[in-house]
């Protein structure tokens, strides 16, 4: 199992008491597979997303990236899980203003000690992937939003990582723009293998995905659907 979460908790400190933001939390994602995670504002969706990524310890509980069982780590080989296993792409892109796209990507990489043609070679590769092979010398002010969207993809996937997690990469984006967005997330999970998280609270989309959990309060729950509106009745 690439991703696995078992019975995490976690809570943060709350006045005089503490808050659980993740409640015996189970999650266990394939490689080449794609969960999402929908639910309301304030339920733990990010609180998911940053235990996975190891950047939060739980109180208790097992995360195991890439058959690594983290609470066995020291910080410096949480650093390296992290760098060589775990692909993060944020709401919004964060890209650097002064640098091209595919310069977005070899930057990324650039601590990996990989030679510099190396790197060129696999951020064109990349940005072609996410359809931007004609964009790779533009800066962030020459791309759209949408565009601004994969480039940020294409740099999470440039360690080739196992585990991919990704937070609400569409709310930035019209309809057709985020349907294209998760289209693309869909193909490059099972293109290259990773174990996908996908936090969204767009509810549109959510038959692309290979399975869908849904956050309460900080408790998952598997398989179920979110609520829709209730289809109106027709009258008699
Ligand atoms: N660093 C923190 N310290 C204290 N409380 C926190 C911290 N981070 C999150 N929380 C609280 O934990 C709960 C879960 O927050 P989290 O950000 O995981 O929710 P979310 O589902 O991602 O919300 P949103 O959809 O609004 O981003 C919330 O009640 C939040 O206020």
């Amino acid at each position: 199992m690439t991703l696995f979460l078992h019975d995490v908790t976690l809570t943060y400190p709350d006045g005089d008491g503490r808050l659980t933001a993740l409640d015996a939390v189970e999650l266990e994602v394939p490689a080449g597979t794609l969960t999402a995670i929908v639910g309301p504002s304030g339920s733990g969706k990010s609180s998911l997303l940053a235990v996975a990524a190891t950047l939060v310890t739980p109180d208790s509980g097992r995360v195991v990236v890439a058959d690594r069982d983290t609470a066995r780590l020291g910080a410096a080989e949480k650093a390296a899980l992290r760098r060589e296993e775990i692909g993060i792409v944020f709401q919004q892109p964060n890209l650097l203003a002064s640098l091209t796209a595919a310069e977005q990507l070899q930057v990324m990489a650039h601590l990996s000690g990989r030679p510099a043609r190396q790197l060129r070679r696999r951020a064109l590769e990349l940005l072609d992937a996410v359809g931007l092979a004609d964009k790779a010398d533009r800066r962030p002010h020459q791309l759209s939003g949408g565009q601004r969207q994969r480039v940020n993809i294409a740099r999470a996937l440039m360690n080739e990582p196992s585990v991919l997690l990704v937070d609400e990469p569409t709310s930035a984006l019209d309809h057709e723009r985020g349907a294209a967005v998760l289209d693309l997330l869909v193909t490059l999970t099972r293109e290259r293998s990773t174990a996908t998280v996908l936090v969204t609270h767009d509810h549109a989309h959510l038959d692309r995905m290979d399975r869908t959990a849904t956050m309460t309060d900080g408790r998952l729950t598997h398989g179920a659907r979110p609520a829709e509106p209730p289809a109106a009745v027709p009258a008699a």
